[in-house]
């Protein structure tokens, strides 16, 4: 192990500039990795450089659950069939078809709808707050809090092989002409002051669903900028991504509706149970 004040200047400011450049904890860790410095070495110098503690980034920390992406053609869940109609591997995107059907869809929206808000973000200190780069309307079901979010729940779980309690709430949003989600990413950064007060319990987020309860007139489908790739807003389709942590390729964004209304319901997923 490298004592504390050992680490050059040049990679001091190396980390320090690759940081501040947006990549995340893992990606300056394997760009590190790539250049030929020992692991442990690496993980050190960058929990001292970007003041962050040492176990939020070590590797023999217990390692949490992963979901498992959805195997093509397509999976029975639920006494349904899921079809699998597209798959990318960097980020890990499955796009999935008739994961709900369309009295479903109907129901979330309109147990929904009275109960909407300004959709928050999770601000670096922790807490939720108002966002600019999040126009759009949502709430929060409790976890199985009605029968057919319950069941919903139960299917995703299926689906991913990870139990319920490993799942956040189910978010619906809703989404007018000229809204949009900008360009985000759904796991938590380790460098920001509230990442341990967000994953005290349950941990990181490791994947998310993004389920459409109606297909806009114009668009606001979910868009990967980092790869070229746009997914359609299909109503009772999803889209299916997993990341770990850090994992910049898995940037997108819910595209502006420029015509009609976007319904959605997201589920994120966690690496440890919450409950
Ligand atoms: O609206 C979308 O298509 C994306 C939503 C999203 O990224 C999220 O809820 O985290
Ligand atoms: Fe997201």
């Amino acid at each position: 192990m490298r004592a504390a004040g050992s680490i050059s200047p040049q990679l001091r400011e190396w980390i320090l500039a690759t940081a501040r450049a947006g990549h995340g904890v893992p990606e300056v860790l394997r760009l590190l990795k790539e250049a030929g410095y020992p692991p442990a070495q690496s993980r050190s110098a960058v929990a001292e450089v970007l003041r962050i503690p040492l176990s939020s980034i070590n590797a023999t920390a217990p390692a949490g659950r992963r979901t498992r992406a959805p195997a093509a053609p397509q999976v029975e869940v639920d006494g349904r069939r899921v079809r699998v109609s597209a798959s990318m591997e960097a980020p890990v995107v499955r796009v999935l078809e008739d994961l709900l059907d369309a009295e479903e869809c109907a129901a979330l929206i309109e147990a929904a709808r009275p109960r909407l808000d300004r959709a928050l973000t999770v601000a670096e200190d922790g807490r939720h707050q108002v966002d600019e780069r999040r126009t759009s309307r949502g709430m929060f079901f409790k976890p199985g809090e009605t029968p057919l979010v319950a069941r919903l729940e139960r299917r995703l779980a299926e689906l991913l092989d990870l139990p319920v309690e490993y799942g956040e709430g189910l978010q619906v949003l809703h989404y007018l002409p000229g809204q949009e989600y900008e360009p985000h990413y759904d796991w938590f950064d380790p460098t920001q002051p509230g990442y341990a007060a967000v994953t005290a319990k349950g941990g990181q987020r490791v994947a998310s669903v993004v389920m459409y309860l109606n297909t806009p007139e114009e668009g606001g489908g979910t868009a990967f900028p980092n790869v070229g790739l746009t997914v359609t807003a299909l109503a009772g389709s999803a889209v299916y991504f997993a990341y770990e942590g850090g994992d910049t390729s898995s940037l997108h964004a819910g595209l502006p509706v420029t015509r009609g209304e976007k319904w959605i319901a997201t589920k994120w997923l966690r690496e440890r149970p919450l409950r």
